[in-house]
């Protein structure tokens, strides 16, 4: 697999160079691009990784990670394409950036694989899907598979369906937060102890994901058990449906899908 260059030391960036550390990865097996020397100083002193400039990062990668914004990945990829090494593979966790988009900066011939990872990548329950470009063959995409793979679920998808899986999988975890917060307000509009409604909308969250990953039954199938005939679960499914939250959920979701599409032209 070689050394592995993770371009972009942000929120993502940092999480897969955690994971990959946390599965064994030794710190001299990987090397790390940033720009600044105070974030620089600060990943040296916690991985114990290399931190260095993004052209000599790329210049000795076996693999090159791209986690910079879509916004900056035209400028980070013309700075790069000269000093990636023959054969390197590219790994682009950018939402929205095609793999054509890279394969026209890069030297002909590079392969490259576009992947949507997740934030639970820090706790190891990451869902990232991966995508070939025109010059992969299956051995990239394993090669790619592993990487992600040490920090959660991987799954091979079709590049056309990428951006909606940006707007399911990788933005996803945005709008269970926006959940958890919204329902740990309501406790304590009901009059629940701060602590205590974070504690019970927590759990819950974690019981509920649980069954639905370990029963495999139908989410439909899931509610219906809670939702006893003329009872309180009924009621406040009633009030969802009247201010169409369902429906706002599916708008939601449309608009990230169509967001992802929009970052590929770099707006
Ligand atoms: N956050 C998430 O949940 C997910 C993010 N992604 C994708 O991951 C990518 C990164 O997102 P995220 O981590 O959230 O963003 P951040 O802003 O946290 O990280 C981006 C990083 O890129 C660095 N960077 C910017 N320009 C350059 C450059 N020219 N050379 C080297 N480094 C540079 C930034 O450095 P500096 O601090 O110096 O500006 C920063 O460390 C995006 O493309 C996003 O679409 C995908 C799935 C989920
Ligand atoms: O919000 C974003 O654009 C990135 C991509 C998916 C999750 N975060």
């Amino acid at each position: 697999m070689g050394l592995v260059a993770v371009i972009g030391a942000g929120v993502m960036g940092e999480t897969l160079l955690s994971g990959l550390l946390r599965a064994g990865r030794a710190p001299g097996d990987l090397v790390v691009a940033e720009r600044r020397p105070d974030r620089a100083a600060e990943l040296r002193a916690k991985y114990g990784v290399e931190v260095i400039g993004n052209v000599e990062a790329v210049e000795k990668a076996d693999t090159v990670v791209l986690v910079v914004k879509p916004q900056d990945m035209g400028a980070v990829v013309d700075e790069i394409a000269g000093s990636v090494k023959p054969g390197a593979l590219v790994v682009s966790l950018a939402a929205g950036i095609t793999t054509e988009f890279l394969e026209q900066r890069l030297p002909a011939g590079t392969p490259v694989v576009r992947v949507m990872p997740n934030t639970p990548a820090l706790v190891d329950q990451g869902m990232a899907a991966i995508s070939a470009g025109a010059h992969c063959d299956d051995e990239h995409l394993a090669h790619a598979e592993s990487l992600l793979s040490a920090v959660g679920k991987v799954v091979q998808v079709a590049e056309k369906h990428q951006d909606a899986v940006t707007a399911i999988s990788g933005s996803g975890p945005a709008y269970i937060f926006y959940v958890t917060e919204a329902m740990i307000e309501a406790g304590v509009f009901l009059g629940l102890p701060r602590t205590t409604a974070t504690e019970l909308v927590v759990q819950t969250l974690y019981g509920a994901a649980t069954m639905l990953r370990e029963t495999g039954d139908h989410p439909s199938v899931l509610r219906e058990n809670v939702t006893s005939p003329g009872g309180t679960t009924v009621a406040a499914l009633r009030t969802l449906d009247d201010h169409k939250v369902r429906a706002a959920f599916i708008s939601a979701l449309e608009a990230a899908r169509d967001r992802s599409h929009e970052l590929a032209s770099g707006q």
